[in-house]
């Protein structure tokens, strides 16, 4: 298909421009100019029709799946033309279009993509084949550029490796400065307004190195719409030489680069001084990722700089909207406000979160961690992800040649009835409160929560992710009263890559309990 359409539109061009050259200078450049142009009219509504009718009635090797209705040659079986996808859709075709774990649908311009719905297939795709389904291309190469490294490096040995470090790993340093942050801010004007994106992104990110903070943001920044309109377009030509292009021209695309050179040496250099400082048997004043993996020897230095950067790029944002999304959900509900600082002030005594490390009485705070999975359920930061297959292979005893795109939507799954129950629509801790249900929180599956996604590919930050959210979460409850500012409109999510509030999440915080 894309083949056609870009050997249509090379075809076009060769006509126009010889038409052109022909009427500007008189001369009789070729003959067969009226035969071309009739066969480019008649050769694009053949086109249409073979992908819009015949291909997907009786040429698709996935004829047998089943698939929405109703579809348009413009928007395939969405209800809209935009890069992003809207939630909707997707969550539509899921609950109401009857499958077995895997339907097919219409992107616009009637590409052809699957999708996985039910915990059998996912186990299917995630875990049992996890290795023959990879990521996109241009996620790769987005990847490959931010840290000097493919997206998906990791070995299975690796990732386990990883996974059995980072829990300890943890502490609660940032968590304290984000509290002193805030009060700083409170005692300049009791009244004023905070944006918690930019609170937790301080919190997240808290390094005493300004230029360190600086170049991060440079890389950090939320695709933008060229970006998503790229993304889109990229499905359906191959736009590497356009980004190679791009890339030659100084200006942003340099600045990318230059930041990220600039994040892995700065890694690289912090390496070598942890690296020297055990190597003299003295203790290091920080636990975090980099010197528990240095103690286990883990990782090469050089292999571990280009881990840190991937850390911080895909760990960092993630970590900050679940935060922000939890302040909302708080910010609603006084009530619960005040039973979750009683379980914190219950679980840490006179201790303050601000000033002592309490990272394991956090961490068994039950109402606390509650919440924290009630949030992360339903807002899962990634709520779309797109897997290639990598080879010929099969889901469901359906063959899935090479090339196939396979969806599947933690958007959709964390919030499916079929697996959550008739409220799976609601934000409810209590579902984790019940006995035995702290872990699954009364999922009838444990693919039905798929924010972290799952498998060997899963996110191999979910340990610290989650205390490092508690850990905010508790510092700010245990100190200030939680006020929405324009709670009717904060909660609308846009439609993209990543959820996030479309206005940011903003608050009024009264100090309750001070340091
Ligand atoms: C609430 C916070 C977070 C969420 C919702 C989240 C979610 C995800 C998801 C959905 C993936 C993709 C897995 C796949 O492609 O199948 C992922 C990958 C990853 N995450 Fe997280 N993440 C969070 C925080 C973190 C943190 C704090 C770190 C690091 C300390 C981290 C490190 C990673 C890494 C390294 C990968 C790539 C794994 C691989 O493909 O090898 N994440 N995360």
């Amino acid at each position: 298909m894309v083949r056609f359409l870009e050997a249509w539109l090379l075809t076009w061009s060769c006509t126009l421009s010889t038409a052109f050259f022909q009427a500007v200078t008189g001369y009789q450049v070729v003959g067969f100019i009226i035969p071309l142009l009739v066969l480019e009219l008649v050769s694009l509504p053949l086109w249409g029709l073979y992908w819009t009718v015949l291909y997907p009635s009786y040429f698709t090797p996935f004829r047998n799946l089943p698939t929405p209705p109703k579809r348009t040659f413009l928007t395939g079986n969405r209800t809209v033309v935009l890069p992003d996808y809207p939630y909707e859709d997707i969550r539509s075709i899921s609950a109401t279009l009857p499958n077995k774990g895997l339907v097919r649908f219409y992107e616009p311009f009637c590409r052809e993509v699957l999708m996985v719905t039910k915990p059998n297939t996912l186990k299917e795709m995630l875990t049992l084949k996890a290795y023959d389904f990879g990521h996109p291309r241009l996620i790769k190469l987005l990847m490959k550029r931010l840290t000097g490294n493919e997206f998906n490096f990791l070995t299975p040995v690796g990732h386990k490796l990883f996974r059995k470090n980072l829990r300890p790993a943890f502490t609660n340093t940032h968590a304290a400065e984000m509290v002193q942050l805030i009060e700083a801010e409170l005692k300049v004007d009791h009244d004023s307004v905070i944006d918690l994106g930019d609170y937790g992104n301080r919190a997240l990110l808290d390094h005493p190195n300004n230029e360190f903070r600086n170049q991060f943001r440079k890389i950090a920044l939320e695709p933008n719409r060229t970006f998503k309109w790229m993304q889109l377009i990229s499905h359906y030509f191959d736009l590497r030489p356009l980004l190679l292009t791009f890339s030659l021209i100084p200006g942003k695309k340099m600045q990318v680069k230059e930041s990220s050179e600039f994040l892995r040496n700065f890694a690289r250099k912090v390496i070598k001084q942890r690296r020297e400082k055990l190597q003299r048997a003295e203790s290091p004043d920080i636990k975090d990722i980099t010197t528990v993996a240095l103690e286990n020897d883990a990782f090469p230095p050089d292999e571990l700089a280009d881990h840190a950067v991937l850390f911080l790029t895909v760990g960092h944002k993630s970590t900050s909207a679940a935060f922000e999304w939890t302040m909302f959900e708080l910010g609603k509900r006084p009530e619960m406000q005040r039973r979750l600082r009683t379980d914190i002030n219950k679980s840490l005594g006179s201790a303050s979160l601000g000033t002592v490390e309490l990272g394991s009485r956090v961490l068994e705070t039950p109402y606390l961690i509650a919440i924290c999975s009630g949030v992360i359920r339903c807002y899962p930061f990634t709520p779309l992800a797109t897997k290639i297959a990598e080879i010929d292979t099969s889901l469901l005893g359906e063959h899935i040649p090479k090339g196939t795109v396979v969806l599947f939507s933690a958007e959709a799954l964390n919030h499916g009835q079929e697996l959550w129950g008739p409220d799976a629509h609601l934000f409810n801790p209590d579902r984790w409160m019940a006995a035995g249900m702290a872990n699954s929180g009364r999922a009838s599956s444990n693919y039905a929560m798929l924010s972290f996604s799952a498998g060997p590919w899963g996110c191999i930050g979910e340990h610290i992710a989650r205390a490092e959210l508690a850990h905010l979460v508790a510092a700010v409850v245990q100190r200030f009263e939680i006020d929405l500012v324009h709670p009717e409109t904060v909660g609308r999510s846009k439609p993209g890559p990543f959820m996030r509030s479309v206005d940011g999440i903003h608050v009024r915080l009264k100090l309750v309990r001070s340091s």
